[in-house]
């Protein structure tokens, strides 16, 4: 327990001994208990290796990064617009005018010569910006880095498309869908042809989800609030969902370029924000509601398929009760506990997930230090050495663990196995394993403490070999890193 009494020194910890226990990690590290527990109502799932559904995302989000179109589509396009090349189109090379901004707005996926990584080039075609004054923002949008919002990192006008146009260059997201897409097209609406209604198919969206987007779009708005800018654009398509339930503003920026009003202050702005904010949820929330009509059907709607906090929240944002960002946050209050404890759960599991991987990580390091020794064509000037001295057990020792054969002669290919020889050379125990040659003419019994001797001891003369050649000065004593 804390005594005021006791000074710093008095206080003061230092360790009683430097000895530490070594890890027993031939196992692998069973899930901490607030993540192994969980309760019912929660999803309990920990594995061998990273999850299914994370594994399928990542992978998703790799394959759309370096996705290309087949060579025989010709896209026409520039080979290089500023600094960055590779252009390949998301969605529609050229789509039909934005309903936002009233011109076609292409984004293509390019490649920066600067930094080599990837971007998202949002192009307004056929803009003429006029004057300087229209980038006067973009600077504070550079500067705004939030995990709600999709961070705008450069504006700049180019002819290389053979017209006038604006460039605003983003994160790229890759995966990423629009809110539209994600809740209100369906596959009988075409939002590009005006007879048919934004509609829905399916159930309303639940109150739940409604209120983590509430929460996370309240929080961007207070971020860009507090920066002395204003989003000014809330529509459900340049809102990015880009993971699972989160979402990001994007396009930020643009109608503050193309969009230029006279005599319209930023604190109108910000209040025009909250009414967007309201309007864009009372879009997600009632199925027939379009911008424009009056409020008083779609509100009642929502008071009979919703709560009627949920209600009282859109009414006053909608009839412009709530005028400051603050008095928003104010009003979402207890529901941004609900989203931090969500994501301290995300964030819980991940970590667990993340054990998993450093363990597998551990593996790997052995199975790379193994594969630098086995079957290595020749070290200094002898072609025999990997078959030779303790090289020749590590090659008795990956036989018996990549290539068992069954008592028919059949491949055994069992995953365990090869876990459980691996940890167990890694942790180094004293268990003895018998390693027989492939013609059968020997037989060595070792344990894993003195394979590990010989994987550690052959490595290192490699290592030291190949720093010389690069470094002949250097001759490094630095233990081997696990
Ligand atoms: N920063 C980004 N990173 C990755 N993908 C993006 C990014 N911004 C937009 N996209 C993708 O590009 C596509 C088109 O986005 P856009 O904002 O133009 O929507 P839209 O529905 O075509 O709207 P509009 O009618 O204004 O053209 C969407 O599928 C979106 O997911």
């Amino acid at each position: 327990m804390f005594d005021p009494g006791q000074t710093m020194e008095g206080s003061m910890y230092l360790p009683t001994s430097t000895r530490t226990i070594p890890l027993d990690q031939h196992l692998y590290t069973s899930p901490l208990p607030h993540v192994a527990n969980p309760p019912l109502s929660q999803n309990p799932m920990h594995a061998f290796f990273i999850p299914d559904d994370i594994r399928r995302m990542v992978q998703a989000r790799q394959t759309a990064t370096y996705a290309r179109p087949p060579r025989e589509i010709s896209l026409k396009l520039p080979d290089e617009v500023s600094s960055y090349h590779n252009l390949i189109p998301i969605g529609l090379a050229m789509p039909p005018r934005s309903q936002v901004y009233g011109f076609p707005s292409p984004i293509y996926k390019a490649i920066s010569s600067v930094d080599g990584n990837i971007y998202a080039l949002r192009r307004i075609a056929g803009y003429k910006v006029t004057s300087e004054q229209a980038f006067s923002t973009v600077e504070r949008w550079q500067r705004l880095r939030h995990p709600n919002v999709v961070c705008l990192r450069e504006a700049f006008t180019t002819k290389v498309f053979d017209d006038d146009s604006l460039v605003m260059v983003y994160d790229y997201h890759p995966e990423s869908n629009t809110m539209y897409d994600e809740h209100l097209a369906s596959d009988m609406t075409n939002r590009f042809i005006p007879i048919f209604p934004r509609r829905r198919t399916g159930m309303p969206i639940p109150e739940r989800l409604l209120w983590s987007y509430m929460t996370q779009i309240a929080n961007a708005l207070k971020a860009i609030h507090v920066s002395n800018l204003a989003a000014r654009v809330l529509d459900p398509s340049k809102i990015l969902i880009t993971g699972k339930n989160r979402i990001r503003l994007n396009a930020c920026g643009v109608v503050d370029v193309i969009g230029q009003e006279q005599g319209v202050s930023l604190a109108q702005q910000q209040e025009e924000d909250l009414v967007m904010f309201g309007m864009l949820i009372l879009t997600l929330a009632c199925e027939f509601f379009t911008p424009g009509v009056p409020l008083a059907a779609p509100l009642d709607w929502i008071a009979r398929h919703y709560t009627a906090d949920f209600k009282l929240f859109i009414s006053a944002l909608v009839n412009r009760q709530l005028r400051h960002i603050d008095e928003v946050i104010r009003e979402i209050g207890p529901r941004i506990l609900n989203e931090l404890d969500a994501s301290f759960r995300y964030n819980d599991q991940l970590e667990s997930d993340l054990g998993g991987e450093v363990e597998n990580g551990r593996l790997v390091r052995l199975m790379t230090k193994l594969s630098f020794v086995n079957e290595r064509k020749e070290f200094e000037r002898d072609p025999r050495w990997s078959e030779t001295g303790d090289r020749y057990i590590l090659k008795l020792f990956r036989d018996h663990v990549f290539h068992s054969t069954g008592t028919d002669g059949t491949p055994v290919l069992d995953l365990s196995h090869v876990l459980t020889c691996l940890n167990k050379l890694d942790a180094g125990t004293e268990e003895r394993v018998m390693l027989v040659s492939r013609d059968e003419q020997s037989c060595l019994v070792v344990s894993y403490r003195e394979l590990k001797a010989c994987v550690e001891g052959t490595y290192n003369e490699l290592r030291l070999a190949s720093s010389i050649i690069s470094n002949p000065t250097l001759v490094s004593n630095t233990p081997l890193r696990r």
